[in-house]
C-alpha cells in the first residue's frame, strides 16, 4: 500500500442517549453493517469496531453501549466498559440527535465527558438533520455549545448522508501521524461468531416491549460448515431470556414469532457471511442473569 508521509491513525467512539444515532452513523462513516442499529434503545453490547479506510488515514470506531444510570451488575458493567473506552480512544464524538430537545440524560453524559474532555478531544455531533428543520438545528447547535467544551460542533445525517465526509476529516484531524492499524479491507476485529449473535438478538427485539431488549442475550454455541459443503453453514444459537412469561412473548402464539425471529436472522447471517445458512434457535430462560456473575460471564458479559 502506498503510504502518503502525514498519514493518520488512531480510533475514535461515539456516545450520546440512547438512540441518538451512533451506530448508524458509524455504519455511515464505514460504509458497510457492522455495527446493530434497531429501533429500540441500547441494543450495543459488544465493542464492535469499524474501520474508515482513507488514503490519508485511518480511523477504527469503537462502538460502545449507552452510558445509563446504573441499576444492575449489568448496567454497571456496560458504564464501565465505556468509561474505559473514553480513555483509550483519541477522539470523542458526542451525538444529539437535531429533533430532540437536550435533556438530563444528555447532561448526564456530558457532566461524564467533561471528566476526560482534557486529555480526549469530544466533538459535538449534531444528528439526524434530515428530521429537523434549519432552526431547529439552528438552536441545537447553541443549546450543544452551552452543554459543554466542544473541540468542534457539526451538523450530519447519516440517512442523506449530509457532512459524512467532513465529520470523517473532523475526526481524523485529531488522530496521532501513524501508519494503519489494520490491514486495508478489514471492516471489524470482532469475531464472526459475536456478529452473528448481534444479528439474532437484532431480530428478536423486533417489534417487542421497551423493557425486554436488557433482558436477552443470545449466545452462539457452533458454527460451522456442514460436513462435505463449502456453501452451507449450520449455526446452533441459543436465546436467553429472564422469565418464563418473557419467552412467551420472543415465541409469539404456537411459535409463530420465533419463527419469523429465525427466518430475519437468517437473512442478515447469510449476507453476512456469503454464505447459505441453516438456523437453529432456541430460547432458553436463564432466571436473573443480569444479576448473576457466573451467568453474565457465561453470556460474555
Ligand atoms: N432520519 C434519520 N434517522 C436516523 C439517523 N440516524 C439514525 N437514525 C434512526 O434512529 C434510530 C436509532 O439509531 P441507532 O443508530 O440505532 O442509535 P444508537 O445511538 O446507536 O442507539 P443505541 O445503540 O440504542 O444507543 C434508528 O431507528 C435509526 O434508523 C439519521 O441521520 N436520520
Amino acid at each position: 500500500m502506498n503510504i502518503p508521509d502525514s498519514h493518520r491513525s488512531g480510533f475514535a467512539c461515539f456516545v450520546g442517549r440512547p438512540n441518538a444515532g451512533k451506530s448508524t452513523l458509524t455504519n455511515a462513516l464505514v460504509g458497510t453493517k457492522v455495527a446493530i442499529t434497531s429501533s429500540k434503545p441500547q441494543t450495543t453490547r459488544h465493542a464492535i469496531r469499524g474501520i474508515v479506510h482513507r488514503p490519508d488515514a485511518q480511523l477504527v470506531i469503537v462502538d460502545t453501549p449507552g452510558l445509563h444510570r446504573p441499576r444492575t451488575l449489568l448496567g454497571q458493567r456496560l458504564n464501565d466498559i465505556v468509561m474505559s473506552t473514553w480513555s483509550e480512544v483519541d477522539v470523542i464524538g458526542f451525538c444529539l440527535p437535531a429533533d430532540q430537545k437536550i435533556g438530563p440524560g444528555d447532561r448526564f453524559i456530558a457532566q461524564q465527558l467533561a471528566k476526560v474532555s482534557k486529555r480526549t478531544p469530544v466533538i459535538g455531533v449534531i444528528t439526524k438533520t434530515d428530521l429537523a428543520t434549519q432552526a431547529q438545528i439552528a438552536e441545537q447547535l447553541v443549546a450543544a455549545q452551552s452543554l459543554m467544551e466542544f473541540a468542534e460542533i457539526i451538523p450530519v445525517s447519516a440517512v442523506d448522508g449530509f457532512q459524512v465526509g467532513q465529520l470523517s476529516d473532523l475526526l481524523v484531524a485529531q488522530l496521532p501521524e501513524g501508519s494503519p492499524l489494520y490491514p486495508e479491507g478489514e471492516l471489524t476485529d470482532e469475531p464472526e461468531v459475536t456478529l452473528v449473535a448481534e444479528l439474532v438478538r437484532e431480530a428478536a427485539l423486533e417489534g417487542v416491549r421497551d423493557e425486554l431488549p436488557h433482558s436477552i442475550a443470545v449466545v452462539v454455541e457452533e458454527m460451522a460448515f456442514r460436513e462435505g459443503r463449502d456453501d452451507l453453514i449450520d449455526v446452533y444459537a441459543e436465546l436467553y431470556v429472564e422469565r418464563p412469561s418473557q419467552k412467551g412473548i420472543i415465541l409469539g402464539h404456537k411459535g409463530e414469532r420465533l419463527k419469523k425471529v429465525g427466518t430475519a436472522a437468517r437473512t442478515q447471517i447469510e449476507a453476512l457471511l456469503g454464505a447459505k445458512v441453516y438456523l437453529d434457535l432456541h430460547v432458553k430462560v436463564a432466571k436473573d442473569w443480569q444479576r448473576d456473575p457466573k451467568q453474565l460471564r457465561k453470556l460474555g458479559f
